[in-house]
C-alpha cells in the first residue's frame, strides 16, 4: 500500500482529523529519545523497508530522536546457508561460533545496517551507522540460554552489560539518526554476537528513552500462542514475568528485552506488526496505537479519552 492509496479514499475532512489526532503525541514525543528495535523478519521487501526509514525521518524531522536498532537473524541464516555452514538456535539464541561470529559481524554491520542507512539517507544526511564496538557503546559478557530448563553456553553470545549512552547521545546533538548494529567486544575485546532485541533495551534504558518500539512480523504478543483470539493489547511487567516461561522461543528474548526495558525506567515498550507499512506511525500518532504495550506493573489504567502513551 502507498500512502496514495491510504489517503485517496479519505475526505478532506478524515485527512484534517488524521492530521489534528496527531498533534497531542507530536507535542508530547517533541524532543524525546524513541528506540526502535527493527527485527530482520519485518524487513520483507525494499517498500517496507524503505517505508520504515521515511517513518525515521518523519519523526527526526518532527523533533523526535529515534534510534535505531536492526536486527537481521534471517539474513545472518541465509548468508550460513550460502556459505554452507549450519546455522543452530537454542533458546531463541543463535549458537555462535567464532567462524559463525565472523559472519554474523560482517552481515550486521556490514550489509544490513549500511541498507538501511543508505535508505534513510536518501531523504538526507541523516543516518549514522555504529555498533557496539563503535566508542564503547556496548560491552558485552559471555551469557548462557536456558534450554529446556537448563542453563547451557552456547558460544559467542552475549549480554550488554556496560553502555556508554555518549557514543549515540553525540550523534543525536549532532541531529543525526544513529542505526546500531548488535556486536559488542568484551573486557578483554572478543566481539561477541548480541541478540538486537537484547541490545535495543540496554540501549533504550541507559539514554532514558521515552519508548522502546519493536518492529516485528507478528501483530504483537499472542498469551496463549498461537490461540488467534490470544493477542493482547497491554500487558504489565508482572504478569509478562510470569508468562515468560511458558513463551515460545522466537518471542522470549523480545519480551525479555521489554520486561527489562520497563523495569529499568523505560516508560513503555511496545511490540508492532512491522509488516504493516508505517505501522510506527500508527503506534504513535493515533489514539488507539497497536500491537502489544507492555507497562510497569504499577502503572495506572489509561484514562478513557487517551491511549497510554
Ligand atoms: N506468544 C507469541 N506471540 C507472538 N509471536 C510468537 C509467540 N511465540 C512465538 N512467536 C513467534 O515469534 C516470531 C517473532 O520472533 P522473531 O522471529 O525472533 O522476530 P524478530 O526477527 O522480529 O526479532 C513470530 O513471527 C511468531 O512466529
Ligand atoms: C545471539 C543472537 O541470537 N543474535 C542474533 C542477532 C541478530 C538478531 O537479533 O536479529 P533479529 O532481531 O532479526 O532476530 C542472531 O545471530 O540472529
Amino acid at each position: 500500500m502507498t500512502p496514495g492509496t491510504i489517503t485517496s479514499d479519505l475526505t478532506a475532512l478524515d485527512k484534517a482529523h488524521v492530521l489534528t489526532e496527531a498533534l497531542p503525541w507530536l507535542q508530547r514525543f517533541a524532543g524525546k529519545v524513541i528506540v526502535v528495535k527493527y527485527g530482520g523478519n519485518a524487513m520483507i521487501d525494499d517498500e517496507l523497508k524503505a517505508a520504515f526509514a521515511t517513518d525515521m525521518v518523519f519523526l527526526r524531522t518532527c523533533g523526535i530522536h529515534p534510534v535505531v536498532v536492526h536486527g537481521g537473524g534471517p539474513q545472518i541464516s541465509a548468508m550460513l546457508t550460502r556459505l554452507g555452514l549450519v546455522g543452530e538456535f537454542r533458546g531463541g539464541y543463535r549458537v555462535t561460533t567464532p567462524e559463525v561470529m565472523d559472519i554474523v559481524r560482517m552481515v550486521l554491520f556490514g550489509q544490513v545496517g549500511r541498507e538501511l542507512v543508505g535508505l534513510i539517507n536518501a531523504h538526507g544526511p541523516h543516518a549514522v551507522g555504529i555498533s557496539g564496538e563503535d566508542a564503547h557503546l556496548f560491552t558485552a559478557t559471555r551469557r548462557t540460554v536456558a534450554v529446556d530448563g537448563v542453563q547451557t553456553d552456547i558460544g559467542l553470545v552475549g549480554d550488554v552489560t556496560t553502555v556508554n549512552p555518549g557514543a549515540v547521545t553525540d550523534l543525536i546533538a549532532a541531529g543525526r539518526i544513529p542505526v546500531v548494529s548488535s556486536i559488542a567486544p568484551d573486557a578483554d575485546g572478543v566481539v561477541h554476537n548480541i541478540n538486537a532485541d537484547t541490545a535495543a533495551a540496554a540501549l533504550a534504558e541507559s539514554l532514558g528513552a521515552e519508548k522502546l518500539v519493536m518492529l516485528t512480523d507478528v501483530e504483537g504478543l499472542y498469551t496463549d500462542w498461537p490461540d488467534r483470539g490470544s493477542l493482547t493489547s497491554r500487558i504489565d511487567t508482572d504478569t509478562l514475568d510470569t508468562l515468560l516461561p511458558q513463551l515460545d522461543s522466537g518471542m522470549v528474548p523480545k519480551m525479555e528485552a521489554c520486561l527489562r526495558a520497563v523495569r529499568g525506567g523505560v516508560p513503555r515498550a511496545h511490540v508492532i506488526d512491522g509488516r504493516v507499512p508505517h505501522s510506527m506511525l500508527l503506534e504513535l500518532f493515533t489514539e488507539d496505537g497497536v500491537g502489544t504495550m507492555v507497562v510497569p506493573t504499577a502503572a495506572p489504567d489509561p484514562a478513557p479519552e487517551t491511549k497510554a502513551i
